[in-house]
């Protein structure tokens, strides 16, 4: 059993080092520790894939690396083999650490095979990824990038420890060619890899395995230092404004002024409408293009509608001059919007309220400057552009998938705003420089309309708390929005998640 609080750090490689830098430093021997967290594998392992009893055995090929990883590997090899698996080991390297070389001479006085050509152990069934973890510095050559290649063709499961192996560990990005893992058992901490969008393909299923590195050492090298934290499942639901106080009414369980839709976007309103629904807000108020009320009242009968003079097009012309921000403790602005309301949306700029900006809105937004407009809005403001709506942002801030959490960092910083950078991995950025990440999610919302009622919800949110906790509730809102997808995903597949679908999974998913 994992410790709870061990799951919200997330490491690069080299605090990961510093932390087990010091613990060795206090007097734990690296050979233990290697044992204990190799055991500590060997034993999901056996727990995934235990002996059939019909057949006597299961073969297991085992790719060691030369460094401490293929360390892990060895003892993995060695504890299968008692436990009766078949091991066969790959090592082409001749040169090995010397703990790793140890293992090594005493897994072949065992004699298990090991050999230097991958070609022995095609018939596995199974494989144990140990050629690299977090010591990986360069792109892997051949031998090894072509074994790794053919490995990942034969379409058994690869079990990886600590990373698959190539994967750089804080980037994500692969060094030359990496393993396609069916399963990855990350070691001690998260390292960074396992939250970047480009890693996620390799790494299969993901589990941490804790092996009781002391807190007190991964605050000592953590400290006020890192700023880049895992949303938690616990923390998330912490953010949910429930269980409603007894004694309440609707106008203290805020009012959000939801501003969308246009006639030629007419689903973005009615999505975000029904992702605001979903949030339990006490008071939904909706600015819409006139032709859009009765369509609105029909799907959304609880909201108060607010229809506007339309443009030729059908866009919102203006707001209704009497239109006072200070009934609202929130207003969310931009699906379906289209690019001409543009003087609305300096007009909601220049409120006083928390503001929620998507869609259309952010890129209206990107032709003001929002480095110069933001950081004079007296309420906070929240963005959330997918990475195109970013760019358009902040041209100047190259944003590729090798530094997303970077770029998130410093458009914060430079706007003032909280920036919800969309993505495989969501990562929500605070001018202070904090970035949290979105573990779990699923790729069923990578669909037209998630992203409106993701702007529902997090309005929704939003406007039932005190701005001083505007980003628990943003990340509330992530991690909800993620569930709602997994859940609906689950019984439905992952071509079963319109948008629509997601605003009907919304409450089950914390009902779950
Ligand atoms: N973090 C921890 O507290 C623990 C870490 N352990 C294991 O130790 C690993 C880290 O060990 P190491 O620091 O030895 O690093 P690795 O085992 O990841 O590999 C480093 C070795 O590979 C070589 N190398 C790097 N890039 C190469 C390339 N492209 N081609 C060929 N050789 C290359 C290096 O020169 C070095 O010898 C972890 O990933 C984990 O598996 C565990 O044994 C024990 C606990
Ligand atoms: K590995």
């Amino acid at each position: 059993m994992n410790r709870p609080e061990i799951e919200q750090f997330i490491v690069t490689a080299e605090q990961m080092r510093a932390i087990e830098n010091r613990v060795f430093d206090a007097g734990m021997p690296v050979a233990a520790l290697m044992e204990k967290v190799a055991t500590l594998v060997a034993r999901r392992i056996q727990a995934l894939y235990p002996l059939p009893k019909s057949a006597n055995t299961l073969s297991v090929g085992v790719l060691v690396g030369p460094g401490h990883n293929g360390g892990d590997a060895l003892v993995v090899a060695r504890e299968l083999h008692f436990r009766g698996y078949e091991v066969i080991i790959y090592c082409p390297f001749t040169k090995l650490k010397e703990l790793t070389q140890h293992h090594a001479n005493y897994a072949a006085s065992l004699g298990i095979p090991i050999y230097q050509e991958i070609d022995f152990l095609q018939n596995c069934a199974l494989f144990v990824d140990g050629l690299f973890g977090f010591g990986l510095e360069r792109a892997i050559k051949d031998p090894v990038a072509t074994a790794i290649a053919l490995v990942n063709t034969w379409g058994k499961p690869i079990l990886s420890i600590d990373i698959p192996s190539g994967l750089h560990t804080d980037t994500g990005a692969v060094l030359g060619t990496a393993i396609s893992a069916t399963h990855t058992f990350c070691l001690g901490l998260w390292k960074l890899a396992f939250l970047q969008d480009q890693a996620l393909e390799y790494l299969g299923q993901v589990e941490l395995v804790d092996f009781d590195l002391p807190l007190a050492d991964i605050e000592a090298v953590l400290g006020n230092f890192s700023k880049v934290h895992r949303i938690v499942t616990e923390q998330a639901k912490s953010g949910l404004p429930l269980p409603r106080p007894p004694a309440v009414h609707k106008y203290k369980l805020g009012h959000l002024l939801l501003i969308c839709g246009s006639r030629q976007y007419t689903g973005a309103a009615i999505l975000a409408g029904l992702g605001a629904r979903g949030s339990g807000v006490g008071m939904l108020s909706m600015v819409v293009p006139q032709s859009l009320k009765l369509l609105l009242n029909r799907h959304l009968p609880e909201a108060l509608v607010i229809d506007c003079p339309e443009t030729e097009s059908g866009a919102i012309a203006h707001l209704p001059p009497e239109i006072d921000f200070s009934a609202y403790q929130a207003i969310a602005c931009g699906p379906g919007l289209t690019m001409q309301p543009m003087l609305l949306v300096k007009q909601i700029l220049d409120s006083d309220r928390p503001l929620l900006l998507d869609a259309d809105a952010l890129n209206i937004l990107a032709q003001i400057d929002p480095r110069q407009i933001l950081p004079q809005r007296s309420a906070p403001t929240i963005l959330t552009p997918h990475p195109g709506e970013f760019l358009r942002l902040f041209p100047d801030l190259i944003m590729d998938l090798s530094n997303r959490i970077a770029a998130g960092q410093s458009a914060a910083q430079q706007s003032g705003a909280i920036v919800v950078l969309k993505g495989a991995r969501v990562a929500i950025a605070e001018p202070d420089g904090n970035i949290y990440i979105n573990p779990d999610s699923t790729p069923a919302l990578a669909r037209g309309g998630s992203g409106d009622v993701l702007t529902g919800l997090m309005g929704g949110l939003i406007a039932q708390v005190n701005p001083e906790n505007l980003i628990a509730q943003v990340q509330t809102a992530v991690w909800w929005h993620a569930q709602a997808g997994i859940l609906a995903a689950k019984e439905r597949t992952e071509l079963g998640v319109d948008a629509f679908t997601l605003t009907q999974y919304l409450i089950p998913a914390l009902q779950a």
